[in-house]
């Protein structure tokens, strides 16, 4: 394991002449869960899409294992905000899609991915239209979707930003365990502050706009977890301490 699969050093992204990263610096080792938060509008979504190469950075490096990313044969796979599932697909079919882009036919596509639909809550539901599900069963499915293309590393933008408290919750309980039976390496965008401590091993606090790194918090909770973990003093104090580094960044 590297401690680095992939890094960023030293990246600066503007818009139009609006300056969205300052400096930014992180990386992401192998089977690591990684969170990002920072305020609203921060470039969060701007880090990943420079991950997905969807940008270009105007300066700094993106490496994966020490060699330049753009160079590298690597894969990632992106989930984004909304489920962005195709409502004329069934869900086996949207499930599959990861791996029709991938150029496997759609049968043995649909062969991979029904007998993952067990794990993932979705036994019964195979046939059925996104619409015809929760949204928790529709961020399942696109969980799905984006596993089961063996990727490198999972880029995750705030996926649950749009569930209700209680789905959430369960949604992240759920992905907890599936993590620690898979150890994918992941990099989350996330408002949540709990959801971050309660999934991730390490946590970048951003600040503002031109963001920058304020701070590093790694997560000290054992794995697996439950959500009754969260109670505990060392969770308490890491939630509080990111709060509060969210909140008065200037007296970190
Ligand atoms: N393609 C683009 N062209 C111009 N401006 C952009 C572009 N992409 C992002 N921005 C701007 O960059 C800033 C950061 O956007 P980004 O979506 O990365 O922030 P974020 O931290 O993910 O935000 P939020 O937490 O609200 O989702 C915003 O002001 C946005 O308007």
């Amino acid at each position: 394991m590297t401690d680095r699969m992939v890094e960023l050093r030293n990246i600066s992204k503007s818009f139009d002449g609006l300056k969205v990263l300052g400096d930014i610096s992180l990386s992401v080792a192998s089977g690591e869960f990684v969170s990002i938060v920072g305020p609203s509008g921060s470039g969060k979504s701007t880090v990943l899409r420079l991950l997905t190469q969807a940008l270009r950075p105007d300066s700094g490096s993106m490496l994966f294992n020490g060699a330049p990313l753009e160079q590298t044969p690597h894969s990632f796979a992106f989930m984004p905000q909304r489920d962005a599932l195709m409502p004329w697909r069934r869900i086996i079919d949207n499930a599959a899609l990861g791996l029709e882009v991938k150029g496997i036919s759609r049968r043995a596509a649909r062969a991979t991915v029904a007998p993952l639909f067990e794990r993932f809550g979705l036994a019964g539901f195979e046939r059925h239209y996104p619409s015809e599900l929760s949204g928790g069963m529709r961020q399942r499915a696109a969980l799905l979707r984006t596993v089961i293309q063996s990727q490198d590393m999972l880029l995750l933008d705030e996926p649950f930003g749009a569930l209700d408290a209680l789905t959430r919750t369960q949604i992240q309980e759920w992905l907890q365990g599936m993590w620690t039976e898979h150890r994918w390496t992941a990099l989350l965008i996330t408002h949540d502050v709990r959801e971050a401590v309660f999934l991730s091993d390490r946590i970048y606090v951003l600040s503002a706009r031109p963001a920058r790194v304020i701070r590093e918090f790694r997560v000290p909770l054992p794995r697996p977890r439950s959500i009754a973990d969260l109670g505990s003093p060392a969770a308490q104090a890491i939630e509080t301490e990111i709060l509060q580094t969210l909140l008065h960044p200037q007296e970190t």
